[in-house]
């Protein structure tokens, strides 16, 4: 296959990607906008984490509540815990890396506030923790997941939404979550500002 073929079946994959999570992920993403509405209505914040390109959806996130998206706001209060080298390479190099976003959760977390959780396998140990921190804490969360949710599926409670991508390729399956984040990010701003249509 020449290089503007591979392009383009790439293209393909993620149009399809895109078309069959469409009908699949609209409740979800709209239960999600609801309880990070209820929760910043509240005074409470997101926290935010994922590995690897999930960390970077984590920031993408955070950085889009703290400043503004589409529209001219007020900055709303989220964490991404993938930023802080000192406080993740210490928690690695004294505990485990499983733990580097769960003991940031017990750390900040308060009753209310809510997780955003990235991960495409739904296995990656250290977000399991980092959940299992959030209830323990009180709060509620929201995951971005794909394939089967993997144990992250497992490890959410009734209150809870998952947000589950209909795929098995991980970069497919990035590529929605960011236009998920994008639709939540559209939702909050529309509901805090009270716009309509
Ligand atoms: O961006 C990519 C692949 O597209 C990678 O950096 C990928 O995020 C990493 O392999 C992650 O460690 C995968 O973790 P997860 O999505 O299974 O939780
Ligand atoms: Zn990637």
């Amino acid at each position: 296959m020449d290089m503007q073929a591979r392009i383009r079946l790439n293209f393909e994959q993620s149009i399809r990607t895109k078309q069959d999570a469409m009908e699949a992920l609209a409740a979800p993403i709209a239960q999600g906008a609801s309880r990070m509405v209820e929760a910043l209505m509240s005074n409470h914040k997101i926290m935010s984490c994922g590995n690897g390109g999930s960390a970077g959806d984590a920031q993408h996130f955070s950085s889009e509540m703290l400043n503004r998206f589409e529209m001219e706001r007020p900055g709303l209060p989220a964490i991404a815990l993938t930023t802080d080298s000192s406080t993740l390479t210490s928690i690695a190099n004294d505990y485990c890396y499983e733990d580097i976003f769960a003991k940031q959760v017990r750390a900040l977390g308060q009753s209310g506030d809510l997780l955003l959780a990235i991960s495409t396998s739904g296995n990656s140990d250290n977000l399991i923790r980092a959940i299992q921190a959030a209830h323990e804490r009180d709060m509620g969360v929201i995951a971005l997941t794909g394939r089967d949710g993997g144990r992250m599926a497992d490890t959410l409670e009734g209150g809870d939404v998952e947000i589950r991508v209909p795929g098995t390729s991980t970069a497919r399956i990035q590529e929605v979550h960011l236009l998920c984040i994008h639709c939540l990010c559209d939702l909050v701003d529309r509901r805090l500002l009270g716009v309509e249509d």
